[in-house]
């Protein structure tokens, strides 16, 4: 089913992916040696990575397109900055970066923009803490400013109480620096891009299932790193071109790690028409292409497991439910609340304007489908996510859409109108 006249056609090439460009960073960082990183992303979430290890003494200079190269300086030799550091927007520069603050011998305080303000951190803070960081902030370092004073830690056996890859990796990084091992224990599987990185970089960690064993050791080796496309990005094309009427897009160099893939198993039990071609490992990391056409889509149920496998794709995810027939049911997805903007209200109340049959639960949403969504004013809330998810359903609807401050999708896609444009039809 499409109502509109609009199609995807052509061979797109994504931005590196987000996850592993920060954590590339950050971890060329404190290695002993010299590091490049190819296909870095340079949106404004990863660009405020670099800007805060440069604040902490680390010299990491873009020297070609998207290539970064970054001189480490060993586990514990940044430098206390002498200004705050700013993480901007990004919830993954904060939260991880606090786990390597918490080993350095030194005080810092971290800042953020206003969305950050209300982002919860002591789902981080806590265990922190109990490792034996000193840290204070609002709200009981729920909130930011944040001070953290690290050194001294010990080793933690944590079982967690979210699913979390922010998290989780804040811990791991901590424990790097502890005086004894630690465990950590998932709930549900999420990106575990933190620990094949630390294992190409020489850590002593292991995975069992959802338990995580790091041992802290002295030095990390330094190591290049070449950064797939990333899946959250490829996302928006691979939604427009299953529900748009003639569509054929094939999407070059994706990461294809199954702690990320839940939207291509989504799309599968969607009845979506898609081929993956051309795997291999780089770094670590699975990529290859993603072949997507159009097709009649029906309805699915996502919940627990799947959440972490696709959090950041259920804005487009929700878009594609409104063209597919049945009634689709996203739960267990609270955490979607506590995103750059609340994500359930945001897809709701937009999707609901554009003429959707949709109600929003505590936890997810639900979807009756297909319905032919008509454009109107939609608010980005300032989420990038939001404003990528709704561009593409506006090629769905029918008249006009405008959508306020597009520019928020600077932090994660820079170019998405330029591509977006050159595969539209
Ligand atoms: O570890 C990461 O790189 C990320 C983990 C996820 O957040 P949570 O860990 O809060 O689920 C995701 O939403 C975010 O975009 C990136
Ligand atoms: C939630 C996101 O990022 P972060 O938590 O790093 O701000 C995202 O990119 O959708």
């Amino acid at each position: 089913m499409s109502f509109s006249n609009n199609k995807l056609r052509g061979e797109v090439n994504i931005p590196g992916d987000k996850s592993i460009s920060h954590r590339s960073i950050m971890l060329s960082s404190i290695s002993n040696g010299k590091n490049i990183v190819k296909n870095f992303l340079s949106g404004e979430d990863c660009l405020s990575t670099i800007s805060c290890f440069q604040k902490m003494g680390i010299k990491a200079e873009m020297c070609r397109k998207n290539e970064v190269i970054i001189q480490g300086r060993g586990l514990r030799g940044l430098t206390k900055p002498i200004q705050n550091l700013n993480v901007g927007n990004s919830g993954t520069t904060i939260r991880l970066m606090m786990g390597i603050l918490a080993g350095q011998n030194f005080e810092s305080t971290l800042i953020g923009d206003n969305s950050i303000s209300k982002r919860p951190m002591k789902r981080v803070t806590d265990p922190l803490r109990l490792m034996g960081a000193k840290i204070s902030g609002n709200e009981d370092a729920n909130f930011t400013p944040i001070t953290i004073g690290g050194g001294n830690l010990s080793g933690i056996d944590y079982k967690m109480p979210i699913a979390s890859a922010q998290v989780k990796s804040s811990i791991i990084l901590a424990s790097l620096y502890a005086n004894s091992p630690s465990k950590i224990i998932e709930k549900n599987k999420s990106r575990n891009h933190t620990e094949i990185m630390l294992k190409s970089f020489g850590a002593d960690i292991d995975v069992n299932g959802n338990e995580i064993y790091v041992n802290p050791v002295q030095n990390l080796y330094s190591e290049d790193i070449f950064v797939p496309g990333d899946i959250s990005s490829a996302a928006f094309f691979i939604a427009g071109a299953s529900m748009l009427k003639g569509s054929e897009v094939l999407i070059k160099n994706v990461g294809l790690n199954e702690t990320r893939t839940g939207i291509l198993d989504v799309l599968k039990d969607m009845g979506g028409d898609y081929e993956v071609l051309n795997k291999k490992y780089v770094c670590g990391e699975l990529m290859g292409d993603i072949l997507v056409r159009h097709s009649n889509l029906n309805s699915t149920i996502i919940d627990s497991k799947l959440i972490p496998r696709l959090i950041d794709e259920i804005p487009i995810i929700a878009v594609m439910a409104t063209q597919a027939e049945g009634t689709t049911i996203i739960k267990d997805a609270k955490e979607l609340k506590v995103k750059e903007s609340n994500r359930i209200s945001s897809v709701v109340s937009n999707l609901k304007k554009m003429g959707a049959d949709i109600e929003e639960l505590d936890d997810g949403m639900i979807i009756k489908g297909p319905t032919k969504l008509r454009g109107c004013s939609i608010e980005s809330f300032s989420d990038h996510r939001i404003a990528m998810a709704f561009s593409i359903a506006s090629l769905v609807a029918s008249g006009n859409t405008n959508i306020d401050n597009t520019s928020c999708i600077e932090i994660s896609f820079p170019h998405f109108y330029d591509i977006l444009k050159q595969i539209t039809y």
